[in-house]
């Protein structure tokens, strides 16, 4: 009964309450859809769940072929699954409400902080899955969309969020948001900013994989830095499959 206290989808919320930020969008590449989003995330939630989250960080997995999830040299940060509180619900309603108006909450992942310390990265890979046994229908099938925020970026070096295979015009308005340092051979590298998010589309219209959604977190070489996933499958997700890989630590 672990995986009951990371959901309680049927409690009583009101979304009247949650203190919404004006955040601000910016369309960096239409094909595949990636959407930079400024102040998408409050001072406040930012240090909620830092705070509700600090005891419960585990190595990150990496999803395998056969459904399960293992340790791997490819990414080496610290994950933690937060629990729906109120505060959570704000940011997975804000999610939803981005995304258009028939996206039930039921489609959500458990969101996720992903922790860096010195060294410490993610290796280009896609969120969506490959291997069937990731994508079943209990699993609400593929992850649609992706949000990745950022939460924390203390004396950062190093840290972007870095998309191989997107192309932006060349333009210093970007370089806000954008590592200009970066060479245009590289693609995109957002920088790690707190509070801001980088949404993007990961299966095309036709139901398949989108290639181009390639992405890595890139090393940290100085800092810490904590970011936040937020996934959203095509359907429902069965409650019981929901965020259960990191329940270990949950065992009695
Ligand atoms: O750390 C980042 O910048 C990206 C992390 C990421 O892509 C993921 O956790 O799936
Ligand atoms: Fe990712």
């Amino acid at each position: 009964g672990a995986s009951s206290s990371k959901q309680s989808l049927f409690a009583p919320f009101s979304p009247e309450k949650c203190d919404n930020p004006p955040y601000r969008t910016q369309i960096i590449s239409k094909n595949p859809l990636v959407i930079y989003i400024a102040n998408f995330l409050t001072d406040k939630e930012m240090k909620h769940v830092q705070e509700v989250a600090k005891d419960d960080f585990l190595r990150s997995k990496v999803a395998e072929d056969d459904g399960t999830s293992t340790l791997a040299q490819s990414r080496t940060s610290q994950s933690a699954v937060l629990t729906r509180d109120d505060t959570i619900r704000c940011i997975e309603d804000r999610a939803l409400t981005f995304q258009g108006f028939d996206t039930k909450r039921e489609h959500l992942e458990c969101i996720q902080l992903v922790k860096y310390g010195t060294g410490e990265k993610y290796n280009a890979h896609t969120d969506w899955f490959e291997a069937e046994l990731q994508k079943t229908s209990e699993m609400g099938g593929n992850r649609e969309t992706s949000f990745f925020a950022y939460v924390a970026a203390s004396n950062i070096t190093g840290g972007g969020t870095n998309f191989p295979l997107l192309e932006v015009p060349r333009d210093e308005k970007w370089c806000e948001y954008i590592d200009c340092d970066e060479p245009w051979e590289n693609g995109v590298t957002f920088r790690p900013i707190p509070g801001s998010a980088v949404f993007w589309q990961n299966i095309r219209e036709d139901g398949s994989g989108d290639t181009s959604t390639l992405h890595a977190g890139l090393p940290v070489t100085s800092g810490l830095k904590i970011g936040m996933n937020i996934w959203t499958r095509q359907w429902p997700m069965n409650p019981e499959h929901n965020a259960d890989y990191e329940d270990e630590d949950d065992e009695e």
